[in-house]
C-alpha cells in the first residue's frame, strides 16, 4: 500500500471541504436525484484543483493500477484507480458527499423495499465494505484524446454497492475538448430507455445513481435500472475523477 503523504494535504483541509459541500442546496439536489436520477453540483472544484488533480495522471505512486479501456471492451481511453490514502482533497470530499447521499440512499431503498441501511459516515460505510472483503479503493481518474469514449456501465464492484456516486469534469469542453458528453440511461419496466446528457463545466460534478433507483407510478414505486457512458471525445483531451462510495473486492 502507498503511504505517502499526500501532496494536498495542507492546501485543502478538510473542514473546509466540508463546509463547502454541505453549502450545496441539498434539497433541491435530493429532487433532481428522485426526479430524473442525477444531479449537477456547480463548481465543486476550482479550476486550479482540477488542473492539479489532472496533473496526478501519470503519477505512478498516486494509483494502484491502470486499465486501458479498449482491452476490456470498455470502450476506448484509459484510467486509474487511485490508491489509499487518497489525495487529500479526494479523501475529503468523498467523506463530505456521503452524509447527503446516504439519506437519498436510504430513501430510495425504503421506496425499492431493499433492506439495506447506510450509516450517517462513510468511515462507518467503508468498515462495512472491508468486512465484506471490499478493501480497494475505487476513485479513480480518466483520461480521454480524440476518438475515446467510455461504453455504458455500472460500477459494481462486489456485494456491497452504494446506489450514488459523482463523476467531476475537470476539463473545459470547449476550450480543452470537444464531443465528451456525460450521458445517463435509464430502462424502464416494459418501456423504452430515455437517455440524459448532463451539461457539465470544468470542476461541476454530477451526482447519479450507480444501478438502480426508484420511480413513481400509479400503484407505488417501481425500479428502473441505470447506466452512464460518455460519448466519442472528438478533439483535445478530456479528464474526470469518479468518486464511488463503495470499495472493491
Ligand atoms: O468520464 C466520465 O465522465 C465518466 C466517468 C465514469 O464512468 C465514472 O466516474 O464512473
Ligand atoms: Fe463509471
Amino acid at each position: 500500500m502507498n503511504t505517502q503523504p499526500s501532496s494536498f494535504a495542507p492546501a485543502f483541509a478538510e473542514p473546509f471541504t466540508m463546509a463547502q459541500v454541505d453549502a450545496y442546496d441539498w434539497s433541491s439536489l435530493a429532487g433532481e436525484l428522485d426526479g430524473f436520477g442525477c444531479a449537477i453540483l456547480p463548481k465543486l472544484l476550482a479550476p486550479e484543483e482540477c488542473d492539479a488533480i489532472s496533473r496526478l495522471y501519470p503519477e505512478e505512486r498516486h494509483f494502484r493500477s491502470h486499465i486501458i479501456m479498449a482491452r476490456h471492451g470498455f470502450g476506448r481511453g484509459e484510467y486509474r484507480y487511485f490508491n489509499y490514502p487518497l489525495p487529500g482533497l479526494l479523501g475529503g470530499l468523498r467523506t463530505a458527499l456521503y452524509p447527503h447521499l446516504a439519506d437519498i440512499a436510504n430513501r430510495w431503498n425504503e421506496r425499492m423495499g431493499v433492506e439495506e441501511r447506510y450509516p450517517d459516515e462513510h468511515a462507518a460505510f467503508l468498515k462495512r465494505c472491508h468486512e465484506a472483503g471490499q478493501r480497494r479503493p475505487t476513485p479513480l481518474l480518466l483520461q480521454y484524446v480524440p476518438g475515446d469514449f467510455n461504453c455504458l456501465h455500472q460500477d459494481l464492484y462486489g456485494e456491497l454497492a452504494f446506489p450514488i456516486q459523482v463523476a467531476i469534469l475537470l476539463s473545459e469542453p470547449g476550450r480543452d475538448f470537444t464531443g465528451g458528453e456525460f450521458v445517463l440511461t435509464e430502462q424502464r419496466p416494459r418501456m423504452q430507455s430515455r437517455v440524459d446528457v448532463v451539461p457539465l463545466r470544468q470542476g461541476d460534478a454530477v451526482a447519479f445513481a450507480v444501478h438502480n433507483r426508484p420511480v413513481r407510478g400509479t400503484k407505488g414505486s417501481y425500479r428502473v435500472n441505470l447506466r452512464h457512458g460518455v460519448s466519442r471525445v472528438r478533439s483535445g483531451m478530456r479528464h474526470t475523477v469518479g468518486i464511488i462510495f463503495h470499495d472493491a473486492r
